[in-house]
């Protein structure tokens, strides 16, 4: 059986994490694996990791390490027969060490997008804050305006989303995505993209994946492409 193989892609809030892995996942059969998405599922269901994430969530802070780990590592170490790809964890050193007392990874992505840029898209995000789905008014819009495609239901803003809260938001990324760069970077996975363009970014993505991933039949078949 080929070796499964265990990515994480890092980046600031609006760097295109959740976009880009989409994209991985539809492409390399990965399943893509994001802590918003395990949180908002806690949430729905009353866990007593969601009931405690929400006190935060709320007020707009980060969730702390030891809920973190206690939500996603279980739900890791269930996942022995697939790849994937984590979005959204770990984000701090603590998380990572975690991580990596529960698997070995093999690759980093992380994403460096100018101030500006995040600026612009993050002002122009709209979610759909039951499944966090993402869109942009320019760059991917709803096929109806305000309206999420699958569901119909209402898009929001959040305001932490707006430029007054976004230079905090970018200088506490900054602070404790650091350490956990330089562990990859230590490690020699890590795999830095630089630009203001999804769409320019994606084929080194693709790319260096394609070098990476040799045996894609091994992989969960439900997310493999038809040919
Ligand atoms: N690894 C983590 N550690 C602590 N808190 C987290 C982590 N991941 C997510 N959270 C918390 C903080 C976020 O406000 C909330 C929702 O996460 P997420 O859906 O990734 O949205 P977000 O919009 O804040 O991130 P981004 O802007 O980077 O996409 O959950
Ligand atoms: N204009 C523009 N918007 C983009 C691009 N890539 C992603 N976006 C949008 O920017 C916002 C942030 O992207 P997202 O994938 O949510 O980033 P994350 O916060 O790192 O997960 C979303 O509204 C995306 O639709 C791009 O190349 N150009």
């Amino acid at each position: 059986m080929a070796k499964l193989f265990r990515a994480v892609i890092m980046g600031p809030p609006g760097s295109g994490k959740g976009t880009i892995s989409e994209r991985i996942a539809q492409s390399f059969g990965l399943k893509h694996l994001s802590s918003g998405d395990f949180l908002r599922e806690n949430i729905a269901a009353n866990t007593e990791a969601g009931v405690l994430a929400k006190t935060y969530i709320e007020r707009g802070l980060m969730v702390p390490d030891h809920v973190m780990t206690r939500l996603l590592l279980p739900r890791l170490e269930e996942m022995t027969r697939h790849s994937w790809l984590m979005d959204g964890f770990p984000c701090t050193l603590a998380q990572a060490k975690a991580l990596n007392s529960t698997c070995d990874l093999d690759l980093v992505i992380s994403l460096n997008i100018p101030y500006e840029t995040l600026k612009d898209r993050l002002s122009d995000r709209w979610i759909h804050p039951a499944s966090g789905r993402v869109y942009n008014m320019g760059f991917n819009p709803p096929r109806v305006q305000g309206r999420d495609d699958l569901s119909g239901e209402p898009l929001i803003q959040h305001d932490n989303d707006q430029p007054e809260a976004l230079v905090a938001r970018l200088r506490h990324y900054k602070d404790v995505a650091k350490p956990v760069i330089d562990l990859y970077k230590s490690k020699g996975i890590l795999h830095t993209f630089s630009g203001t363009e999804t769409d320019r970014i994606w084929p080194y993505i693709n790319s260096l994946l394609s070098t990476k991933i040799l045996s894609r039949p091994e992989m969960d078949t439900q997310h493999i492409p038809m040919p």
